[in-house]
């Protein structure tokens, strides 16, 4: 019957964009597989571990290999107390973290990382063609003695362009001090004391590792005996190869992803007049803290990690115009009964303040070219007219994978790190891919408003708002109602409020 296929045609169309693009979730969201660290043993020759310590005349030079108890105490005697970073402070609290330290300049050993960086780099970013250049640089000694511990804490960034540690643990003998390692709801330990012990005779030495990323929250475990002494270096991608290109080969991992998308888009029921496509990524990242002024994010494309690089991966095989952005969430007591409104911005934006930020929305759209994704701005909301129409147009997105939102950076601040800082913060980002309608959708108009367009609209909404109440003027019966709603001063405070809540944070003063 034609009238049933005619049901059937559209009723199954709907289903099958839905299924399409559950299944692309679904293969994201297994991206979550993409391992976040890796672990093992690493073969060495004696002499890549002997270790010289001190300072000038006292320097000691310790064979790991055979080392006394006595001799590692002494190594344990000569480190300092290791601190740790909480709110931009350095701390020392043994009941956080108990355990000794050598900074990079009191001491060295011959073990070359290079090799060993190579592996690292082999598991990690397999989803690239051509893995990334990564270069590992030396950190810290730390000594757990029996007792000794580190409860949990992610490693603080110290650049835009570290994505990772790497714990080195030598052969000593020792019983406890697993590492237990957290991230995206899933948990792992790594046992380096039964893997090294575990090792038989004829081997030759080895030593542990595990590398991981910077956002992959981790504790030692308390030392129940021995000495567990770990090298550790921060993971960099090395610069040269930072800039990303447009249109990667396809490795494996990421082509179940690119077939999907492409399947998605051509649905010619998938978003049918175009529009934004989200994706939450499930990695944090360094944002870099400078004082008074405001950063972009973009950059961090270069450092993507896991499965958020297969994202973009697919997205670029595609040719999509696709960018990082924070979301950015307005609340506040004003706009209670309506939905908050949420804005999104390539700028990450120190805001100095630890309340909610009302006026959000606004202050993102005139200064940050912030795009209004849910507008709090209502048909009801009159009183907020002068900026109503200015971020009414809303763009939504459609979340693939769930967005992560941002207002302040408080948390991160009072995370625990295991370094005082105040370079960079973590922060999560989100992935928004602008498509255009069924069979055209490479679309690479921008969204963003710039200044004089913000401005333009800005004169003729007064101009506008200056002939209504000219028209009802000529009109008194209804005038005092309409205007009264929208009077002058309440004009003036809005506009006040928006400068002083713009001046402390804007590099560039707010056009008057
Ligand atoms: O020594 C270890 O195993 C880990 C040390 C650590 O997490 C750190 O120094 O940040
Ligand atoms: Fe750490």
């Amino acid at each position: 019957m034609a009238s049933a296929s005619q049901l059937s045609t559209t009723s199954d169309a709907p289903s099958q964009v839905s299924m399409l693009q559950q299944s692309l979730t679904d293969t994201l969201l297994e991206q979550n597989r993409n391992p976040v660290y890796c672990s093992g043993t690493w073969r060495v020759t004696s002499n890549d571990i002997i270790l010289f310590y001190g300072e000038n005349e006292g320097t000691r030079r310790l064979a790991i290999q055979g080392a006394t108890p006595a001799q590692l105490a002494h190594l344990a005697n000569s480190c300092d107390k290791a601190t740790f970073g909480v709110n931009q402070e350095d701390v020392l609290d043994e009941s956080y973290r108990k355990a000794g330290k050598l900074d990079a300049d009191r001491f060295a050993w011959n073990f070359q990382a290079l090799n060993l960086v190579d592996r690292i780099k082999q598991v990690l970013f397999t989803m690239d063609s051509k893995p990334r250049e990564i270069r590992a640089e030396l950190y810290k000694l730390n000594v757990y003695g029996p007792g000794s511990f580190f409860k949990s804490h992610k490693d603080t960034p110290r650049g835009e362009d570290m994505f990772g540690s790497l714990i080195v643990v030598l052969p000593t003998p020792h019983e406890g001090g697993e590492l237990y390692l957290r991230h995206g709801g899933k948990a792992w330990v790594y046992d380096s004391a039964s893997e090294l012990a575990n090792l038989s005779e004829g081997d030759g030495p080895k030593v542990g590792y595990v590398a991981l990323y910077s956002d992959v929250e981790h504790e030692v475990a308390s030392v129940k005996s021995g000495y567990r002494i770990t090298i550790t270096y921060n993971l960099y991608f090395a610069t040269e190869q930072n800039a990303p290109s447009p249109k990667p080969e396809s490795p494996p991992s990421i082509e179940p992803v690119t077939a999907l998308l492409g399947d998605l888009l051509a649905q010619p029921d998938f978003l049918p007049k175009g529009g934004l496509l989200g994706f939450g990524l499930l990695h944090e990242y360094p944002f870099p803290q400078r004082e008074q002024t405001v950063t972009s994010i973009a950059p961090l494309e270069a450092v993507l990690k896991g499965s958020d690089r297969v994202i973009m991966n697919a997205v670029r095989q595609h040719g999509l115009n696709a960018a990082l952005y924070i979301v950015y969430r307005a609340t506040g007591a004003v706009y209670r009964s309506c939905e908050d409104a949420e804005v999104i911005s390539q700028k990450y934006i120190q805001w100095s303040t630890e309340n909610e930020v009302a006026d959000l929305d606004r202050v993102l759209v005139k200064h940050y070219g912030g795009i209004v994704t849910i507008s709090k701005h209502r048909e009801d909301a009159n009183e907020e007219w002068c900026w109503k129409k200015m971020t009414k147009e809303e763009h939504p997105i459609t979340w693939i994978t769930p967005k992560t939102t941002h207002n302040s950076f408080k948390d991160v601040y009072l995370a625990y790190g295991n370094q005082a800082s105040i370079g960079h913060v973590y922060g999560t980002m989100v992935l928004v891919v602008k498509v255009g309608a069924p069979g055209d959708r490479y679309d690479l108009t921008v969204l963003e408003k710039t200044d004089a367009d913000v401005d333009a609209e800005w004169e003729a909404l007064v101009k506008e708002k200056e002939a209504e109440r000219a028209a009802r003027a000529e009109q008194p019966a209804e005038a005092n109602e309409l205007s009264e709603s929208i009077p002058t001063s309440q004009f003036q405070r809005n506009c006040e409020t928006l400068r002083d809540l713009i001046s402390p944070l804007s590099a560039r003063p707010p056009a008057s």
